[in-house]
Order: C-alpha cells, then structure tokens, then sequence
C-alpha cells in the first residue's frame, strides 16, 4: 500500500482536451482546503515524456498518491513512473477521451473527482505490456493505431477531430495478414485491427471490450479481419452501445500473453497514442502491478 496517502502530487498536463481555461490551483484550495489535513503541490508538464519523470520524483519524495491532470497519454505517463514505486496513481479527467478514468469510475467532473481524494479508495489493477513498454488501458495494431498516428499529426485535438480522421482513413486503410499465438494455440488471420484491451472502453464511452475487468489477470483480446461498410456499421453501434460481443462482428479472445507476427511492420497505440511499429509484437499482462484511487462505485 502507498505509505502517506495525505500528500498529494498533481502532475498537470496544461495542452491535455480541448478547454484551456482551467484554474486547478483554485480548484484544489475549494475542494482539499485545510480540514481535510492534506498537503499537496502542482508541478506542470513542459514536454511530451515529462509527466513520467515527474512521477517518479514524486514518488521517491513520498507523495502516497500522485495524480495525472490530463488524459490518457499523461496517465500513461504517469503510470510509467509509478511502477514499482508502491505510490497510487489517482486520474483528474482532463482529456478527450478518459478511458481509464471512466472505467474506474472517476467522475468527469472535476471538482467530484477532486472530492475523491480526500479519502481514497486505493485498489491495485492489472498492468499491460506491448514489447515491455506499459499501457493501462488499451493497445491495438491495425486501423486503430494507424488512426491514432494520423490523429497526432492532425494539428487540432478532440474527439471532433479523432472522428473526422477515422472517417477518411476508413476508406483507405487495408488489413495485414498475422499470425496469433496464444494459449497454446496459433491463428492464423487478416487483422484490421486488434485491440488489447485491460480496461473496457478506448474512452468517450467507445466500448471496445465492455466485458473486460481491469483486476482478473486477463487482456481482453478484439480481432476484426475485415472492415466492409456493413460491419463497420455493426462495430460503430457496438461500440457505443456496449453490445460489440454480441454483434457477431468481431471475435474476442482472452489471454495472459499474446505473440503477434506479421510480414511487415505494423503500427502499435498505447493508451491511444501512436508509439512505434513492428514485425514481432509480444504483449503480456502484469496483474495487480499498480494500486490506483478508484471511484465510490467501482467494483
Ligand atoms: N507540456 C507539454 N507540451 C506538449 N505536449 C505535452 C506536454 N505535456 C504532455 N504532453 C503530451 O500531450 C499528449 C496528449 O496528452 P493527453 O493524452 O493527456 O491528452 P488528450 O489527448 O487530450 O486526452 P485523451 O488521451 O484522453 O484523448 C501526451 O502524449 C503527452 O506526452
């Protein structure tokens, strides 16, 4: 368990979603004033990367709990420099999509969310690994990680933005044929896209894998080895409605490990960030590897 979960660490991403105008330090002082006997300190992010290296400090000074103001890219980063700490990571939703705070029931608004904090909830969740590199809430090869390579070089953030990008690439982007191992089987298969999911949803609610639970030990595995219109229309629906499983258009897997070889090199998200590519694609789940503040009804 962290050791002092009344100091506080907030690592804020000021260029995280859409709404600049955000006066966390006034936020703080209505919600964690001076009867809660919390300390806390604000330290922003000046560059990509820097949230990780923030976290890390913060932890070998002792803060219990050290939160990402931001969205899923900084939490990813934050949780990067959290591993092994025995720190707990806590989420104050500041992006587009919020993934893992939504999963864990954070609440979207700020000042709830905040509240959280005064007495929190600490539960450890599993931890993803693409090639070694972490990820918490989900990983994909295929449309999704070349979608999330268009959308960073895009110029504009949002989720505005991420649809009008997923939208013309639909059309364009063709599926690579790989081979899957897991448990002792090998598939053979086209993928447009593979999803690893950890949590349930990519964010905004977009319910990739709703049946996924964050603390069984297990990646929730989605394949879809074609798009036709058709079907893409079934996994829009799903996807927003949580009814993907029972769609009849894409097929889950579960696994601890997960080997992934494909002829060419294939771009691989992390968190929803475009992180790489590459031929071989080994993915393994740590469970139980960092204690996150959940919200009051997460179970
Ligand atoms: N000071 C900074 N300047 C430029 N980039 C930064 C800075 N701090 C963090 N970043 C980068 O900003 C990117 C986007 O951040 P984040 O994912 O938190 O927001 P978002 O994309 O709006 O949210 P979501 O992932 O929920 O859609 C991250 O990849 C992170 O590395």
């Amino acid at each position: 368990m962290p050791a002092n979960l009344s100091r506080l660490c907030f690592i804020f991403n000021p260029i995280s979603g859409t709404n600049r105008r955000f006066d966390l330090r006034g936020l703080l002082h209505r919600q964690l004033g001076k009867q809660y006997a919390l300390s806390y300190e604000i330290r922003p992010t000046e560059y990509a990367g820097h949230a990780e290296e923030l976290a890390r400090t913060a932890a070998a000074e002792g803060f219990g709990i050290v939160v990402a103001v931001g969205g899923d890219g900084t939490v990813n980063e934050v949780g990067r420099g959290l591993l092994g700490t025995g720190a707990a990571m806590a989420v104050l939703p500041r992006g587009s999509g919020n993934g893992l705070a939504r999963h864990l029931g954070i609440p979207m608004d700020a000042a709830a969310a905040v509240s959280l904090l005064r007495r929190p909830r600490v539960l450890p969740i599993d931890v993803g690994r693409l090639n070694g590199r972490p990820f918490f809430c989900t990983a994909g090869l295929g449309f999704d990680a070349h979608v999330s390579r268009c959308f960073a070089e895009a110029g504009t953030r949002g989720l505005a933005t991420y649809v009008r990008v997923a939208l013309r690439e639909y059309g364009r982007y063709r599926p690579t044929p790989v081979t899957i191992e897991l448990g002792g089987q090998q598939l053979q298969s086209d993928c447009y896209m593979l999803a690893f999911a950890n949590a349930a949803q990519y964010g905004n609610n977009a319910y990739i894998a709703p049946l996924a639970d964050i603390r069984d030990g297990l990646l929730d595995l989605c394949l879809i080895d074609h798009m036709p219109l058709s079907r893409a229309i079934r996994v829009a629906y799903g996807l927003a409605a949580g009814s993907l499983p029972s769609s009849g258009a894409v097929v889950y897997h579960t696994a601890r490990t997960v080997r992934v070889t494909a002829p060419h090199p294939l771009g691989f998200h992390l968190d929803g960030d475009f992180a790489g590519e590459a031929r071989e694609i080994q993915v393994e789940l740590e469970p139980l590897a960092l204690p996150v503040v959940v919200g009051t009804a997460f179970r």
